[in-house]
């Protein structure tokens, strides 16, 4: 796939990007100082964080019912089923290299309403961290939380300890509102969040070094993200600033010839799920950011090749979550796509159709799975750290 975004001439001296010149700076592996206050500038002209965070705390919780009848829903839990098989990768991970019974610390930044709590209770770990902007969702995550807690509670004891707090970690440095600021942790994730981070270089570097400076060393940060390099070649493909589907649309609110580095700001449309505006993750960029601040990539994969590779191992899991539509439509089920959504899946039939067994196939309708691909799944890992002379972190990276 050709590199749409990521070798696109980059367009460092933008108006709208309020830093100093970005790509300079990125660049500038020898300005590293990772102590240093990342450059936190507030957006000229929009404070678009409030806004996410006023849309966030909007967004009603709605029942599983409600759920499943929406357009979307097999998309979802395919999105939820990517989120598991991430998870349990990198915890899996880290117990093979922990001794049993050793603590597993985990930052769930940007948790919302606390849609992975299961997943760390699966998980098994002894202690999460969940901070979001909106404030409401956060106390809906609380709130899950105690429940789940009181499930447990008198037979098993606890089922691990967690901590709350609203806050933009684009902005504030999170450690300093951890119950205990010195605690080390093993994960930290962040689902479908990191994005909003790249308005500016200053609030990506804010939020990368909240993911980076409690890690311990060979800690992970996990994220889920849009993948700019596939937006940038629908949007070429399109020839239009507005392109999408029957449940999705994207419109640039940038220079879609030179997107700037930071800013680069979209619009996403999504089914009432998400509406307001999101921002391009110049890959590269990000890796550099998150040198600088001792963490190394380990894996960048988009959903189609995530999935594929997940498979083996998640085939159960995958069924359980209703990660994909059966078709063609079971006995009193109807199909959320209309027929020509699922093309693909009966072309696969037809070259299976050996007998009764190959005659249902599980798929996405071709809306969802154009918006399923529109991400990619990244990890990286915490180098070890060493002090030179001037008591300044260097990496082992
Ligand atoms: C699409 S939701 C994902 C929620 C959750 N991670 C999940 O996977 O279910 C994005 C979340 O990011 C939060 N968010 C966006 N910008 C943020 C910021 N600057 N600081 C903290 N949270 C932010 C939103 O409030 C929202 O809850």
């Amino acid at each position: 796939m050709s590199d749409e975004y990521e070798e696109s001439a980059v367009n460092s001296d933008d108006d709208n990007n309020t830093d100093s010149p970005a790509q300079a700076n990125v660049e500038n592996e020898s300005d590293s100082d990772a102590e240093s206050e990342p450059a936190v500038k507030r957006p000229k002209v929009e404070d678009h964080t409030k806004l996410v965070a006023t849309h966030y705390n909007e967004i009603e919780e709605k029942g599983l019912a409600e759920r499943s009848q929406s357009r979307i829903v097999f998309m979802r839990n395919f999105n939820n089923w990517i989120k598991s098989m991430l998870i349990n990768e990198y915890l899996n991970k880290l117990k093979a290299s922990q001794k049993l019974g050793s603590p597993l610390r985990v930052l769930d930044m940007c948790c919302g309403k606390g849609g992975d709590l299961l997943k760390w209770e699966k998980g098994g770990i002894t202690h999460l961290i969940c901070t979001d902007i909106a404030d409401v969702s956060l106390e809906q995550c609380e709130s899950r939380y105690k429940k789940l807690n009181n499930r447990f509670d008198n037979r098993f004891g606890k089922v691990f300890t967690a901590e709350f707090f609203a806050c933009d970690s684009t902005l504030v440095r999170l450690r300093e509102r951890y119950k205990d600021p010195s605690m080390e942790l093993h994960l930290v994730s962040c689902q479908f969040a990191f994005h909003y981070c790249f308005e500016s270089m200053g609030q990506a570097e804010c939020m990368i070094r909240n993911a980076a400076e409690c890690l311990a060393p060979d800690g992970y940060f996990i994220a889920t993200i849009p993948d700019a390099n596939e937006i940038m070649r629908r949007q070429r493909q399109a020839g239009n600033r507005s392109f999408g589907n029957d449940v999705y649309n994207i419109e640039f609110i940038c220079d879609t010839e030179k997107p700037p580095l930071f800013g680069a700001k979209y619009k996403f449309k999504l089914e009432g799920v998400v509406d307001c505006p999101e921002f391009l993750v110049h890959f590269p960029t990000l890796v550099k950011l998150c040198k600088k601040y001792g963490l190394k990539l380990e894996s960048k994969v988009g959903f189609a090749d995530y999935f594929q590779k997940s498979l083996p191992d998640g085939k159960g899991l995958l069924s359980r979550m209703q990660a994909l539509e059966t078709y063609p439509a079971q006995k009193n089920a109807k199909l959320v796509g209309k027929d020509e959504d699922y093309a693909h899946a009966q072309e696969y039939l037809g070259q299976n159709s050996k007998g009764d067994r190959f005659k249902v196939v599980g798929t996405l309708s071709k809306p969802e799975w154009e918006v399923a691909t529109l991400y990619l799944v990244c990890a990286f890992r915490k180098c070890k750290t060493m002090w030179d002379a001037e008591g300044k972190p260097v990496y082992d990276c």
